[in-house]
C-alpha cells in the first residue's frame, strides 16, 4: 500500500505496563523532529512537514495476560522529506536507535510511491527467470554445491556435471565459497558453464549457475562483471552481510544483466525473536524484493532450519504481492529439503517456487544425478496428482523409490 509522501513503519512493542499511546508519540516525535512541545509556534510551522505521526496503536491485552504477554502494534508515518531514497536511510530513520530501545520489533514497512519509485526491483523476477530457462509450466529445481572448500576445478566440474545430469534448473554455489586459489571466480565460472553445456547435450535442458559474488563491497560490481564476462548466467549474493544497498547497486546496474539469488545468511540474527529485530516477511521478503533479488532463499517450515509456516507464507506473499510496484521475486524455501517433502512444498507454495536442496541431492544413495532425478520425479508426481509411493512404483522412478525409502515422505 502506498501513502502519499510518507513511509509507514509497524512495530510490535512488548511491555506489561507502558502507555502505548505515549510510547508511539515518543517514537513519532523522537525519530523525526526530536522534540515538539518545547518548540516556539513559529518553529512548529516550519517543522510540521518533518514531524512523524502516529497512525494507529492497537493494544493486545488478553484477559488474564501473563507477565510478558502484553503488547501493542504501533504504526508510525515518517515523512519522506526526512530521508534520502535509499534503504539504509529509511532503516536508520525508522529503526536505527529504536532497535536498541527495549522489546520492540520492526514488523513491516509500507513505502510511499515516491520512495518505491527509486527502486527498479528485480530485473528478471519470476517471469524473467522462467523465460531464461524456457520452463513455464512446473516448479523449478535448484541444487546446491556441497563441500567444495579445498576442492580444485576438476572436483567442482565433476560435482557440477552430476548435479546438472539430474535435471536441475539452477545450481548455486555454496555461500561459504569465497575467492580462493583453487577455484578462482572466472575459472570457476568457465569450468562450470562448460560442464553445463556438456550436460545440456544429455538433458536438453537449460541451466542457470549462480556463482557466489564475494569480496569487498568496493569490488562487488567489478567482480560481478568479471564473472559475467567469463560466462556467468546468474549470481548468488549474501545480501545481509553487505546490506540491501549493495544488492540495489548490483541489481540496478545495466551491465549486471543476470538474475541475482539472495542468500539469507545472517538472517537468524534478525528475525527469530518475537521481541527484537526485523520480521522475516520484511527482512527476507519485501526488502529483498525492493532491493532487486530475482530469487530469495529462506528457511522452509519443513526442513532442518525451521521457520514457522505462517511466517514462511508471509515471506512468500511479500515476494509476490502485486501491491509492490516491482517484479515478483521467486520464493526458494530451503534447508533440509528431500524429495519426500515435495508434495508439502507444492501444496503450500504452488507452482511459482524453486525446490532447493543440497544434502537431499548429494546424499541420495544412487548418487548426485539420481538425487536430482528423484526430485524431478517427485515434482512430476505431484503435478499428475499421484502420491509419492504410487509414483515411485512406476517404471523408471527407482531414484524416487530409493529417496523415499531413505528419507520417508509427507503428504
Ligand atoms: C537456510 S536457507 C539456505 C539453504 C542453503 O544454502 C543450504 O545450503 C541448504 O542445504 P541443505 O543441504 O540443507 O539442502
Amino acid at each position: 500500500m502506498s501513502h502519499g509522501s510518507v513511509c509507514v513503519a509497524t512495530y510490535r512493542c512488548y511491555d506489561d505496563k507502558a502507555d502505548f499511546n505515549k510510547k508511539a508519540l515518543g517514537i513519532a516525535v523522537g525519530l523525526t523532529v526530536g522534540s515538539w512541545t518545547d518548540l516556539p509556534e513559529a518553529r512548529k510551522a516550519e517543522m510540521e512537514k518533518h514531524l512523524g505521526k502516529v497512525v494507529s496503536v492497537t493494544v493486545h491485552e488478553p484477559d488474564g495476560a501473563l507477565p510478558g504477554e502484553r503488547y501493542a502494534d504501533l504504526r508510525i508515518a515518517y515523512p519522506d522529506v526526512n530521508f534520502s531514497r535509499d534503504i539504509p536511510a529509511l532503516l536508520v530513520t525508522v529503526f536505527g536507535k529504536l532497535s536498541m530501545d527495549g522489546r520492540i520489533k520492526l514488523i513491516d514497512l509500507e513505502f510511499s510511491a515516491s520512495f518505491a519509485s527509486a527502486f527498479p526491483g528485480p530485473k528478471f523476477g519470476i517471469a524473467g527467470v522462467r523465460e531464461l530457462l524456457g520452463v513455464h509450466d512446473r516448479p523449478l529445481l535448484m541444487s546446491i554445491f556441497k563441500s567444495v572448500i579445498g576442492h580444485d576445478l576438476e572436483g567442482l566440474r565433476e560435482q557440477f556435471y552430476k548435479q546438472a545430469l539430474g535435471g536441475v534448473d539452477l545450481i548455486k554455489d555454496d555461500e561459504i565459497l569465497f575467492e580462493n586459489p583453487l577455484t578462482p571466480l572466472e575459472k570457476r565460472v568457465e569450468t562450470c558453464m562448460a560442464a553445463a553445456r556438456l550436460a545440456e547435450r544429455e538433458t536438453g535442458q537449460k541451466l542457470l549457475y549462480a556463482v557466489n559474488l564475494t569480496g569487498p563491497t568496493s569490488q562487488l560490481a567489478a567482480n560481478a562483471k568479471r564473472a559475467i564476462a567469463a560466462g556467468a548466467n546468474a549470481l548468488l549474493f549474501n545480501v545481509l552481510a553487505y546490506g540491501y544497498d549493495a544488492l540495489h547497486m548490483l541489481s540496478s546496474d545495466p551491465d549486471i544483466n543476470v538474475p541475482i539469488a539472495a542468500h539469507p545468511s545472517l538472517a537468524g540474527a534478525f528475525y527469530p525473536s518475537p521481541h527484537y529485530g526485523i520480521a522475516a516477511p520484511l527482512l527476507l521478503g519485501k526488502l529483498m524484493r525492493l532491493a532487486g533479488a530475482d530469487l530469495v532463499l529462506f528457511p522452509s517450515p519443513y526442513g532442518s532450519v525451521v521457520m514457522p509456516k505462517e511466517e514462511n507464507l508471509a515471506v512468500q506473499s511479500a515476494l509476490i504481492d502485486p501491491a509492490l510496484p516491482v517484479r515478483a521475486s521467486m520464493p526458494v524455501p530451503s534447508a533440509g529439503i528431500h524429495p519426500g517433502l515435495v508434495p508439502l512444498i507444492l501444496r503450500d507454495f504452488g507452482k511459482e517456487v524453486v525446490v532447493n536442496a543440497g544434502g537431499g541431492i548429494h546424499g541420495h544413495p544412487m548418487g548426485t544425478a539420481a538425487g536430482g532425478q528423484a526430485f524431478r520425479q517427485a515434482i512430476a508426481a505431484a503435478e499428475q496428482g499421484l502420491s509419492l509411493p504410487e509414483a515411485a512404483k512406476q517404471p523408471g522412478n527407482e531414484a524416487l523409490q530409493t529417496a523415499i525409502d531413505l528419507w520417508g515422505f509427507k503428504e
